[in-house]
């Protein structure tokens, strides 16, 4: 531009010959000076639209595979997730643990304290849980008050020892919207995702051992046994 400008206002003759009026080069001159300018918005428009598209594409992933309330995974999340681990055990030949674990008589939290509080204690529950577990694990938001943890390189006796801890940190965890004589507790099941089992299966043990874990009183870990099969 500056180039151009240069060559339209030297002296006539010495480099183009040119006949063209002061003001009709001033005007080319500005013509284009406005040209760059609205280009530059234009650019500038069009590039600050694709940024924002771009976020809102990146919210939508995030809402669509997070919880709304606890800001965990979704289930939608662990379909992916869990495909890509089952294929890196297989793999490393490695263990890999499928933890599930339910907040003990929930309804009845909610039927005394509200729903808000019953919100409260879930989305209180989900960072203690995420403060517990390795950097390797995932903890995802299962159901209403249930959480499924998938815990790669793990096996039986030590998801135990994690389900343990969670459970302890848990019941001497004060909720800050409860009254302080209020505990809260859970009850674990966990099986093994072994080679001759699919993941659907071993969910379904875990929730076969956490129903026993239920059944026994809550508040305790259960590991999958062959004899909960019936
Ligand atoms: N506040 C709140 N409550 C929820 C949410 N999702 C599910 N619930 C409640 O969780 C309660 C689960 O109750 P139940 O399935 O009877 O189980 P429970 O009372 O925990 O009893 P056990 O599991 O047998 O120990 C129900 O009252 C649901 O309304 C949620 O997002 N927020």
């Amino acid at each position: 531009m500056i180039f151009m400008s240069v060559l339209l206002f030297y002296p006539d003759d010495q480099l183009l010959a040119t006949s063209y009026s002061f003001d009709y080069k001033l005007r080319l001159v500005l013509s284009f000076v406005t040209t760059i300018l609205f280009s530059a918005v234009y650019e500038y428009t069009r590039q600050q639209n694709f940024n924002t598209i771009q976020e809102l594409n990146q919210k939508n992933n995030y809402l669509a595979l997070h919880d709304q309330l606890t800001g965990l995974p979704n289930r939608r999340y662990l379909q992916n997730y869990l495909a890509r681990e089952i294929a890196r055990a297989e793999r490393h030949h490695q263990s890999l643990a499928i933890m599930l674990c339910d907040i003990d008589k929930f309804k009845r939290v909610n039927d005394q304290y509200g729903h808000d509080c019953g919100d409260r204690v879930l989305i209180e529950t989900a960072q203690l849980i995420l403060h517990a577990i390795r950097k390797q694990d995932l903890v995802a938001r299962w159901g209403g008050e249930e959480f499924l943890f998938v815990l790669p390189e793990t096996g039986l006796a030590q998801a135990e020892v994690l389900g343990n801890l969670v459970r302890s940190k848990l019941s001497q965890h004060h909720f800050a919207i409860l009254p302080t004589d209020e505990q809260i507790t859970m009850s674990f099941g966990i099986a093994l995702l072994a080679s001759e089992t699919t993941i659907d299966e071993a969910i379904c043990q875990a929730d076969k051992a956490l129903y026993c874990a239920k059944h026994r009183g809550r508040d305790q870990v259960v590991i999958y046994d062959s004899a909960m099969a019936s």
